[in-house]
């Protein structure tokens, strides 16, 4: 059986100066491979810059690597004809739900254009599944008739976690998903992101600053220096035997991790 979700050696330089006496290429991503399989957590931590946010809108689609290979249940989802694979199975939270809900349409509008993209559902089995991921995230369907402004922060995630749900992915990409949000909403949000997990055996590709969390929510965790994968694997032997002094200091700076007795 192959994995749910591989990455191979992916890399990605952006153009950062069209002066030709001045180094143009900054090279964001270095030869970064994983692998997921389902239920299972992946944490991407390091420095602000590290590359964590390129990685993580590579692994969705929304940028194209240089270099490397992607793997969805074994199928090679760079390739065309697995676009739309990709699509419905790797979907993303974003670290701001607002930035991602458009304030001038519903709820329902906005969460019903997933569901033209990507099922041949008619308007009432569209109405019918937007019902069921509201509920899902512990919001009532009637708040569809909404617009964004009228939710709170903590429910704004709801509703990005909800849209990210609607064709019912195996993967999801939650970039910083509760670093927006007051301490006290965050732990409702990671809780509701663990029940999911459990009831829908989702993988998570979790990007976060926090390592305490990070250390309580994944399996597996990337440690990214500069765009360089500076250690990767089970998260107890990541954060218990850091083999590099870069995961150590980020341990160190940590306020939330915990060192094991
Ligand atoms: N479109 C772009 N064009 C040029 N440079 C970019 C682009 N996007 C990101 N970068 C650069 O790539 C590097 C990595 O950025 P990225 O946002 O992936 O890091 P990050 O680890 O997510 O940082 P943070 O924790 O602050 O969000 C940074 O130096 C950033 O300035």
């Amino acid at each position: 059986m192959p994995n749910l979700f591989t990455a191979k050696n992916l890399t990605k330089s952006y153009r950062v100066s069209n002066n030709p006496l001045k180094k143009s290429q900054l090279e964001v991503l270095h030869g970064v491979s994983f692998s997921l399989n389902p239920g299972q957590t992946l944490a991407v931590v390091g420095e602000s810059g590290s590359g964590k946010s390129t990685l993580a809108r590579i692994l969705v689609g929304a940028e194209t690597p240089d270099s490397g290979q992607l793997f969805f249940e074994g199928k090679n989802i760079l390739s065309k004809k697995h676009k739309f694979e990709w699509f419905k199975n790797i979907r993303l939270i974003f670290q701001d739900a607002s930035a991602s809900l458009n304030p001038r349409i519903t709820i329902h509008q906005s969460l019903e254009e997933p569901l033209k993209n990507g099922t041949d559902y008619n308007a009432t089995q569209r109405s019918d599944r937007i019902a069921e991921v509201l509920e899902m995230v512990g919001l009532r369907p009637e708040y569809a008739k909404r617009y964004p402004h009228t939710f709170s922060g903590g429910q704004r995630q709801r509703i990005g976690i909800a849209r990210a749900l609607l064709l019912r992915p195996k993967v999801i990409v939650a970039d910083e998903p509760v670093s927006s949000l007051d301490v006290s909403v965050q732990a409702q949000i990671i809780n509701l992101l663990l029940d999911l997990q459990d009831r829908l055996d989702l993988a998570y590709v979790f990007i976060s600053h926090d390592l305490g969390l990070v250390q309580h929510f994944s399996d597996k965790v990337l440690v990214l220096n500069n765009g360089t994968q500076e250690e990767y694997g089970p998260v107890s032997d990541v954060f218990s035997q850091p083999k590099s002094k870069y995961t150590l200091e980020l341990l160190d700076a940590s306020a939330g991790y915990k060192k094991p007795e």
